[in-house]
């Protein structure tokens, strides 16, 4: 089918020769902005010189866009390439020495304790809790359908994933109250910590800036929340009483590592639930609304799959059972983390002097894995800037979903949440498309940037109406 839609593309830096200063501005505000319009076509590893103050070591940066030298640094020698400490110290604020950013022996207990909240029995366990939290986000947009008012479907569908991630943990609901402080405290802390990551990369300590006081009350903010429901559930379990069994903080109270006969308990345990807390909404929110603006674009798409959620759903509530039968709507989610990959790109660091590709990469490196570039690579993918969900089902495209589709990351340290975001955004989209139509609103393009996932900078609006 012949379409009109041409989805939204961030600014290449290539596009606005600003000035220096303007520039800076940029990127600290996005790092979609570097990657150069020329960059999409290249196989190889290329090296980037990393701005630095005169008195500081100059250093370089480089990105890999040839797909078996990713498969090196993230399958085959994962353990050689470790997640940069400019990461860890970003994020040590709201989520400690966790398992998004710890490396080495530190991380292989972290994994082996969390998998077992994320196993296929722990994603079908929380399945209720989530299919709660559809139905809460249904009953929202219901009140905002046939307003003639354009509806924030972001913000809606980070207060989703939210409550998705916080009822799963907790078997309870996140209340209005709590979203708000903890959304708000997290987009200045996400602001906070990318344009820190982007100072820091050049060089300067990040102890020195003056928004640490600001990134760490905000971080308080979210820990605060968090610990309430946390607390609550220590006390019932000292005190004998009956607590859900079903949920993720039951698994990661009780869950023993087999290695090393640990458990987490007291801080640690507040340091990994925050950090589930925040890889799992921010992540699912931002592609579950890229999904909605593409679908509000392609009406034709939109009706298939409503056809699809009403003849596997008919009137009745889903169940676990039904998520592998809404393959279109999932063929359909998977084209859109192409085109809107909520993590741009992975950062390593090298541990030793590495040969990558035809580049010798100094010891201490940063070494980036460009996902976004990779996922509208024009090696690969045909007409890569366009939304084609049947390129799903070609077998033409078996090479690049291979080679250079990695919404989820690939290897050891791959997403340990992958199977439950596919099932939380499957369910969402079928039963909002299912009830409601979604239209873009006439003159919003969003604008796609960069900071700790992908976002609109100008949010995403649409219309909302009752489906026929
Ligand atoms: C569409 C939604 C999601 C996407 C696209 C996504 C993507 C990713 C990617 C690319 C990584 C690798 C990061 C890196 O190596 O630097 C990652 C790691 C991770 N994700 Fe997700 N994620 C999603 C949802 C979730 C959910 C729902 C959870 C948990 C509830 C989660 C928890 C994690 C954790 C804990 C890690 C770190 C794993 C490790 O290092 O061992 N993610 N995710």
């Amino acid at each position: 089918m012949t379409t009109d839609f041409r989805p939204a593309l961030p600014k290449a830096q290539d596009d606005h020769p600003e000035t220096p200063l303007e520039r800076i501005r940029g990127h600290l505000k996005s790092s979609l902005g570097l990657f150069l319009k020329g960059s999409y076509g290249f196989i190889g590893v290329s090296r980037h010189r990393i701005p630095s103050l005169p008195t500081m070591k100059k250093r370089e940066l480089f990105n890999v866009r040839d797909p078996e030298v990713i498969r090196d640094i993230l399958i085959k020698r994962y353990r050689e390439f470790p997640k940069g400490e400019l990461m860890e110290r970003m994020m040590r604020k709201l989520s400690g020495y966790s398992i998004f950013v710890s490396n080495g022996e530190a991380w292989e207990r972290h994994r082996r304790i969390v998998d077992q909240a994320f196993s296929n029995a722990g994603v079908r366990n929380v399945f209720t809790l989530m299919r709660d939290a559809s139905d809460a986000s249904i009953a929202r947009l219901a009140l905002q359908a046939d307003t003639g008012k354009e509806v924030a479907i972001d913000a809606e569908m980070t207060h989703f994933a939210g409550d998705v991630i916080f009822r799963t943990i907790f078997s309870e609901p996140m209340s209005a109250e709590d979203a708000n402080r903890i959304f708000s405290a997290f987009d200045e802390f996400q602001a906070i910590a990318f344009a820190q990551g982007m100072i820091g990369l050049v060089g300067v300590p990040i102890h020195w800036l003056w928004s640490n006081r600001r990134a760490r009350r905000m971080a308080k903010e979210i820990r605060n929340v968090l610990n309430g429901p946390l607390q609550r559930r220590l006390k019932a379990v000292k005190q004998g009483r009956a607590v859900p069994t079903n949920d993720i903080l039951s698994v990661l109270m009780t869950a023993e590592d087999p290695v090393t006969q640990t458990k987490f308990e007291g801080e640690e345990l507040l340091d990994q639930i925050a950090m589930l807390f925040l890889a799992g909404h921010e992540t699912s929110a931002a592609g579950i609304a890229w999904g909605l603006y593409c679908l509000a674009n392609r009406p034709d798409v939109q009706a298939e799959m409503r056809e699809e959620a009403r003849t596997v759903l008919a009137d009745r509530q889903p169940e676990f059972s039904d998520m592998k039968r809404l393959e279109r709507t999932r063929d359909i989610f998977r084209e859109v983390l192409r085109l809107y990959p909520p993590i741009a790109y992975l950062s390593r660091d090298t541990q030793k002097p590495e040969r990558l590709g035809d580049q010798d990469v100094p010891c201490g490196s940063p070494v980036v894995v460009p996902i976004w570039l990779m996922h509208r690579h024009t090696s690969y993918w045909q007409n890569p800037n366009d939304f084609d969900p049947d390129r799903f089902t070609s077998p033409e495209t078996r090479e690049a979903q291979r080679c250079a589709y990695m919404p989820f990351s690939m290897g050891a340290r791959v997403c340990v949440g992958a199977s439950f975001a596919l099932q939380e955004a499957t369910l969402v989209l079928a039963e909002i498309v299912r009830r409601f139509e979604v239209r873009p609103v006439p003159g919003h393009e969003p604008q796609p940037v960069s900071r700790l996932t992908v976002r609109s900078e100008n949010g995403i609006r649409l219309f909302v109406s009752k489906a026929d």
